[in-house]
């Protein structure tokens, strides 16, 4: 679905006024303008084409993207959280583009969200699109809602993960992951 531009305009506008603001005042007459063109952005990380290459020689081992930076919303607060995202994936005759692992986290990530659902569409998406030995999502993220208001922990940060396929029956393979996301070395 897009963007209801005059609805969206006209909640902001009334979510200024219910917090006691006055949205006619010069730093705010812009707000609900800018709040269209910001989830206007949002929106837009939803489409994207899932280049995939079927030429890759022999190549059956691990695909590791790891330290993908991402931002979502908390879904009971609308309030971010965000942190580092690791895929793996083993591919089964064809590898997608690099970037486009990079692109699915950001299709799932930019909407209201909780961290378990977000890593979990992540995986199904992949799966679906390149139908893989096995798929392996681990996020980590601090949650502004954790942080800045309600209980105030900085330090704490949240850890989900989604194995399929051989990531889950296969103990080598899954430590040989954790090893690959675990090690700091970026070269
Ligand atoms: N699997 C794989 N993909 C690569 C490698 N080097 C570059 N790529 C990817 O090749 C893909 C080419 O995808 P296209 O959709 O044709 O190009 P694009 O529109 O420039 O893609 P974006 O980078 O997503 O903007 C990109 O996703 C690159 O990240 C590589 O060594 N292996």
């Amino acid at each position: 679905m897009s963007i209801d531009e005059k609805k969206l305009k006209e909640s902001i506008r009334l979510f200024l006024e219910a917090i006691g603001e006055d949205p006619d005042r010069e730093g705010l007459k812009e707000t609900p303008d800018r709040i269209v063109r910001l989830w206007k952005e949002f929106k837009s990380y939803e489409n994207f084409n899932m280049t995939v290459f079927e030429d890759i020689g022999n190549y059956n081992e691990m695909v590791v993207v790891k330290d993908i930076q991402f931002y979502s919303l908390c879904e009971h607060h609308l309030l971010p959280f965000f942190g580092k995202a690791h895929i793996a994936y083993i591919p089964d005759g064809k590898v997608c583009g690099l970037s486009k692992l990079v692109r699915v986290v950001n299709k799932f990530s930019y909407r209201p969200q909780v961290q378990e659902r977000l890593t979990g569409q992540i995986a199904e998406f992949l799966e679906k699109e390149l139908n893989p030995k096995g798929v392996a999502v681990v996020m980590e993220a601090e949650h502004l809602c954790m942080s800045m208001r309600g209980v105030k922990n900085p330090t704490s940060y949240t850890v989900t993960s989604k194995l399929t396929g051989i990531f889950m029956e296969n103990e080598k393979t899954r430590n040989e992951f954790l090893n690959l996301i675990n090690s700091h070395k970026k070269y």
